[in-house]
């Protein structure tokens, strides 16, 4: 049985996700934020923390990034994937919606829907969906934007269903661990994720993307995070199809420490929408194997 943090409360996305992930008869533990679900793993108060990280309408999910860039490192070992539509609620019975509160992402995505069926109410940000339903409930605020799932939790009024301005968006988590736990095995349809203080100096970002795509690897996301030190210095958080098992990737990590002492593995493992890497001709595992081999025999003298 292990011990699961998530970002909560009871009710959020990520608790969704969180459920998604688990085994029978683990155990789900809420923070209420990420760097708190970050660091009960690292104190090893759990064994892993689920944590959303990117959004398909809003985009990276900062808290997450920056928590996984900085301190004791972490690594994905599994993802899921959620459809993201949202519930509107309010205290039963309520008539003048003058504040609505949500996760900040949660609001970017429901804007028109506000200003459409709640004119003129304030939007107001709060940690996450649920903790906007626990606001609503001890009536700080009007009307929370929440998960679907949060009325379960919480004794409060369903007033819309399926809201969303961008219809089919989805939101990625990470369930995340220390780096002494094996990796998932490779599946062919692989995410790794690596993060990297790229040098201040022209052409630098060029070069790590440079030796990815020479080895035909696929970018699934890259993003950029001030790297908090000196003001224009920044930290590229890469997502690329493939397993750092496979030698073509090893091959690239390799490259990419060669170029960047600064770069730290945040995982390897199978992707939740179960899309194939991309092959290029020559570029393929076994052509590195190929090549390796025959170098290999090159200095043995056996050249064939
Ligand atoms: O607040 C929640 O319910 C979360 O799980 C966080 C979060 C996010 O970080 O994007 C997850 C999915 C939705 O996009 C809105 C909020």
């Amino acid at each position: 049985m292990a011990r699961i943090a998530y970002f909560g409360p009871e009710g959020t996305f990520t608790e969704q996700a969180a459920r998604s992930l688990a085994d029978d008869g683990d155990e789900l533990i809420p923070f209420e934020t990420i760097p708190l679900a970050l660091s009960a793993v690292r104190k090893g108060e759990t064994d892993s923390a689920c944590v959303p990280v990117e959004n398909s309408v809003e985009g990276v999910v900062p808290a997450t990034l920056d928590g996984l860039a900085e301190q004791e490192p972490l690594i994905a070992g599994a993802e899921a994937l959620l459809p993201v539509h949202f519930s509107v609620l309010t205290r039963p019975g309520a008539t003048d919606i003058r504040t609505v509160a949500s996760h900040p992402h949660a609001l970017a995505q429901v804007r028109l829907w506000v200003e459409a069926n709640l004119p003129g109410a304030k939007p107001v940000a709060t940690s996450s969906t649920a903790a906007a339903a626990v606001a609503v409930q001890a009536g700080d605020f009007d009307a929370a934007v929440t998960a679907p799932v949060a009325v379960q939790h919480y004794p409060l009024e369903v007033r819309a269903t399926e809201v969303a301005d961008v219809r089919d968006a989805r939101t990625r988590f990470l369930l995340v661990r220390k780096p002494h736990h094996p990796l998932p095995e490779p599946t062919g349809a692989d995410r790794t994720s690596v993060v990297a203080a790229a040098a201040n100096r022209t052409g630098a970002l060029a070069e790590l993307l440079t030796e990815l795509a020479s080895r035909g690897i696929n970018l699934t996301r890259l993003d950029a995070r001030p790297a908090r030190g000196n003001f224009g210095e920044y930290r590229f958080f890469f997502d690329f199809e493939g397993h750092v098992a496979e030698p073509r990737i090893g091959d690239a990590l390799a490259a990419l420490r060669r170029r960047c002492r600064n770069v730290r593995f945040l995982g390897s493992h199978p992707r939740a929408d179960g899309v194939p890497a991309t092959s290029q001709a020559s570029a393929g595992n076994e052509d590195f194997v190929e090549a390796a081999d025959w170098v290999a025999a090159v200095r043995r003298g056996e050249q064939a």
